[in-house]
């Protein structure tokens, strides 16, 4: 299997001009081989909830190993740059920028698995490396994992809304914020749990199952209808026997019964439309899925849906259904479902809505009870809408084997210092996770049985004793010495859209694992992140040892 295409754009040169303008003053005082560390982390969970769903990790492998490598291209347009007008050293640097010195084989890269649920403080990406290539990594680490974490876990919340039995369709291109946006929230967007897409190039590039339906145009465009077809006209094609059924089923069903009941009137349902579904369901006999509310959803669509249903059973095929695309989804979706019942008891129609839909009109349309099987997501999907950015970042936590600390007024951006590792802590039914432990390098791992003390991070009157009954590592070394170490699930062989599959399948079960409470829209509990008894120790002392005492007078 091929590996993906990759965007041409993603080069050393994707990032912001001060990362190469500190490389290289590092450069000038010798300062750039420097051991160091930085984490990529974010401070506050996405869309005001207690989780999140780490992904982009694929594509930062790849960038650091493959495309991690300044060329003579690259370094001709950064001497151009008057910055550097003056910088007696830059041949040099420049040479440095093009060495293996300055490459992904000098830097050790650790992560959490791609797809893992994640909450605030703790490294989904910890990075160790000479100190100026720690830093000109930054900015592109950052745009590969924070727009792909934040649609993946959009994904993941209105999976969490419709549960497991509602399809979701993602439907954004169109909104997307350009092509990249696109092709990027269509491929995180199945990451985080939707089943489909309607972005052909999303699917042929990333293996993902491509659906669709058919838009308003195509039903206007039959705006003059053709002739009815007289009813003893001999059906010399299938097409004409099709058309000849529906108009047939048209007036058997809008019968006085099913007319008094759900007020249909053979008057409201639009011929054009008619011919329209007749023409769709002539072409696509098997996969006939009609968009219902051109005219009137109820009073039009819905019967002639039907109509043409009858006519493709008649003729041995199975119709899949219909979508709305406007009016209170909930009502016209039920009483739609009450009419097929009605019409043709035992059917298997689905109904599939769409119309701006969002995570706060899945859990309203659950709570007023509604019969809809499948819902296309566009806009506020793929956009974001509710919070366009995730903020992860990029910290320095250790130089010259020395932890470091960014002070800050808000105890929240104060960072935690020094080479860590992550673990996650579960309790008594091993497959909840109860707390995740930051603990320096150099602390023996938690083990399972045995009780451990877990600091809040800042606030030192909030600690508990853990037991934990399992302990799992959670930031995996993955890149050393240039090589890729594959992941334990997976063979080395594995292609990207083994990856793919693996880090949804993952995100499912992880999300569903997830406790109610952490995942509940409204007011959830927020996720315990802590940090070891010797950890605690070493952000209070840096944060008073860097902070002078004011003198007031
Ligand atoms: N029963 C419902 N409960 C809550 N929200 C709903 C319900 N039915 C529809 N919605 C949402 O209400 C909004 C309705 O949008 P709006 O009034 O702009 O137009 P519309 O019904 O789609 O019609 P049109 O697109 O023709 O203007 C959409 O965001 C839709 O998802
Ligand atoms: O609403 P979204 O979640 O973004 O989903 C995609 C929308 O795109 C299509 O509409 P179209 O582009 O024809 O525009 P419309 O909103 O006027 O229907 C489709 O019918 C959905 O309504
Ligand atoms: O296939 C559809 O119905 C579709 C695709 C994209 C946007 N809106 C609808
Ligand atoms: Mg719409």
């Amino acid at each position: 299997m091929e590996p993906f295409p990759r965007n041409n754009f993603v080069t050393p040169l994707l990032t912001d001009l001060y990362e190469i303008t500190m490389a290289y003053a590092y450069f000038r005082e010798g300062r750039h081989l420097l051991p160091a560390t930085f984490d990529l982390f974010f401070r506050k969970n996405p869309f005001q909830g207690e989780y999140t769903v780490f992904a982009g990790l694929t594509e930062v492998l790849h960038f650091v190993q493959e495309q991690f490598r300044f060329t003579a291209e690259h370094c001709a347009f950064i001497r151009q740059h008057e910055v550097f007008a003056e910088a007696e050293q830059l041949e040099a640097f420049l040479a440095f920028l093009q060495s293996d010195e300055c490459s992904g084989q000098v830097v050790q890269l650790r992560a959490l698995p791609e797809g893992s649920v994640c909450f605030p403080l703790e490294p989904l990406v910890r990075v160790d490396g000479p100190l100026a290539v720690c830093q000109l990594l930054e900015t592109t680490l950052l745009t590969l994992v924070n727009f792909p974490s934040l649609v993946a876990t959009n994904a993941a919340r209105h999976r969490v809304a419709v549960g497991d039995r509602v399809q979701l369709v993602e439907f954004g291109l169109r909104r997307a914020q350009g092509p990249d946006g696109g092709m990027t929230a269509s491929r995180y967007a199945y990451l985080g749990g939707f089943d489909a897409t309607s972005n052909v190039m999303a699917a042929f590039t990333y293996g993902i199952p491509c659906r669709g339906t058919h838009a308003h145009a195509f039903v206007q465009s039959f705006v003059r209808p053709a002739q009815a077809p007289p009813v003893d006209a001999g059906a010399s094609t299938e097409r004409s026997a099709l058309a000849l059924l529906a108009y047939r089923y048209r007036d058997e069903i809008v019968d006085p019964a099913l007319r008094q009941s759900f007020q249909l009137s053979a008057k409201a349902a639009n011929e054009s439309e008619l011919e329209a579904f007749i023409a769709y369901a002539a072409a696509f006999p098997r996969a006939f899925l009609a968009l219902v509310d051109t005219y009137d959803s109820l009073g039009s669509g819905v019967p002639n849906f039907l109509a043409v249903a009858l006519a493709l059973e008649h003729q041995g095929y199975k119709p899949l259904g219909i979508r709305i695309d406007s009016g209170d989804l909930a009502y016209i979706s039920s009483q739609a479902r009450r009419i097929f019942d009605v019409v043709k008891p035992g059917n298997k129609y689905i109904i599939f809505a769409s119309s701006d839909i969002h995570e706060d009109t899945l859990y309203a349309l659950k709570e007023q009870g509604h019969a809809i099987d499948a819902f296309g997501v566009g806009t506020h999907l793929v956009t974001c809408q509710k919070q366009p950015a995730l903020g992860c970042v990029f910290k320095l936590v250790q130089v010259d084997q020395t932890p470091c600390i960014k002070v800050s007024e808000d105890p929240n951006k104060t960072t935690i210092p020094g080479r860590k590792r992550v673990y996650r802590l579960y309790g008594r039914d091993p497959s909840v996770s109860m707390i995740d432990l930051m603990m320096l390098d150099s602390e023996p791992e938690p083990q399972p049985g045995e009780r451990i003390l877990c600091c809040h991070p800042y606030e030192e009157h909030k600690r508990c004793y853990m037991t934990p009954s399992r302990v799992e590592e959670i930031l995996h070394l993955r890149l050393i010495n240039g090589t890729v170490m594959p992941e334990d699930a997976l063979a080395s062989t594995a292609s990207d859209r083994d990856r793919l599959q693996l880090a949804r399948r993952r995100c499912r079960e992880q999300v569903q694992a997830l406790r109610y409470d952490y995942k509940r829209p409204l007011n959830p509990t927020p996720y315990k992140v802590s940090v070891s008894a010797a950890l605690f120790k070493l952000v209070h002392q840096l944060w008073l040892s860097e902070l002078t005492i004011r003198e007031l007078s």
